[in-house]
């Protein structure tokens, strides 16, 4: 579990995070969600280690980790993706995925077999692994990032708006790329624009506000909520303007 207890965090001018407390169980996919300005970035800055706490403890698996570098957090369990455009455009989808191991191991065997691992898991992998990275479609590039930070076995990966900018189609793709990797036993913590996305994606919700966790549920309970639309977004959160249709296999056949 990730442990947010009473965390003042900053940038200089005062503090984001007024006495943060968030908890991120594991094997979840846990949604913030919020307003402009909630700070919703800065809790993942805080948690990656490009921040630290002014007061209050950030613990992972009862450890703390709010004193540790980005590399020692990297070290411990937690990868994040990029927002988007992270891989290197003129290498092959293979050395791309290399180079995500590479950071932690310099064993090139053990580098290798994971590429194998997780090509199986993602055949886009496998299939243009000789690909230049910038020959790919929008939604295989995203696979191919999500599956790069998995190479150094994270338990915790980290999506920082991962629809932003992204067409429905590619947004579908990041839609069945995180419940597939959370289906594979890694816990998920997101932060996203698009509450109806990052709802019906997320098992657990959290709605920041000023610093502060206001709400924490079942994201499901979040998303049935008449007032979530009104109080925070200014819109209703089933307007389909505010949100691309995801399509489930279980809940929704009405397409991407
Ligand atoms: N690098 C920075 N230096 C100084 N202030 C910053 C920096 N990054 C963010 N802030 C400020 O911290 C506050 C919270 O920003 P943060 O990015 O965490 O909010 P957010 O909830 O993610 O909002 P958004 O959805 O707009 O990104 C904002 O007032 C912002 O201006």
């Amino acid at each position: 579990m990730i442990e947010f207890r009473n965390v003042y965090a900053g940038y200089g001018g005062g503090d984001v995070l007024q006495g943060l407390d968030l908890k991120v169980e594991d094997g979840s996919i846990t949604c913030i969600v919020g307003p402009n300005g909630a700070g919703k970035s800065t809790v993942l800055r805080v948690l990656s280690g490009l921040i630290h706490p002014r007061v209050g403890e950030v613990r992972l698996g009862g450890a703390a980790i709010h004193d540790k570098s980005p590399a020692a957090v990297l070290a411990a369990g937690i990868a994040q993706v990029p927002q988007h455009n992270a891989l290197f455009g003129n290498l092959t989808v293979h050395d791309n995925m290399l180079l995500g191991g590479y950071i932690l191991r310099r064993n090139r065997r053990a580098v290798r077999r994971r590429v194998d691992e997780l090509a199986e898991i993602f055949p886009t992998v496998a299939e243009r692994a000789h690909e230049k990275a910038l020959n790919l479609s929008g939604g295989q590039r995203r696979i191919v990032e999500f599956a790069r930070a998995l190479m150094t076995g994270p338990s915790v990966l980290v999506l920082d708006e991962p629809t932003l900018g992204l067409d429905p189609k590619t947004c579908q793709a990041v839609f069945e790329t995180t419940k597939k990797i959370n289906s594979l036993g890694t816990t998920i913590l997101m932060v996203e624009q698009n509450v109806r996305f990052g709802l019906k994606l997320a098992s657990h919700g959290v709605v920041m506000e000023r610093g502060r966790a206001l709400l924490a549920e079942p994201a499901d309970d979040l998303l049935r909520r008449p007032d979530m639309g009104a109080m925070f977004f200014g819109h209703g959160i089933e307007d389909p303007t505010a949100a691309p249709q995801i399509a489930t296999a279980s809940t929704d056949s009405s397409g991407a």
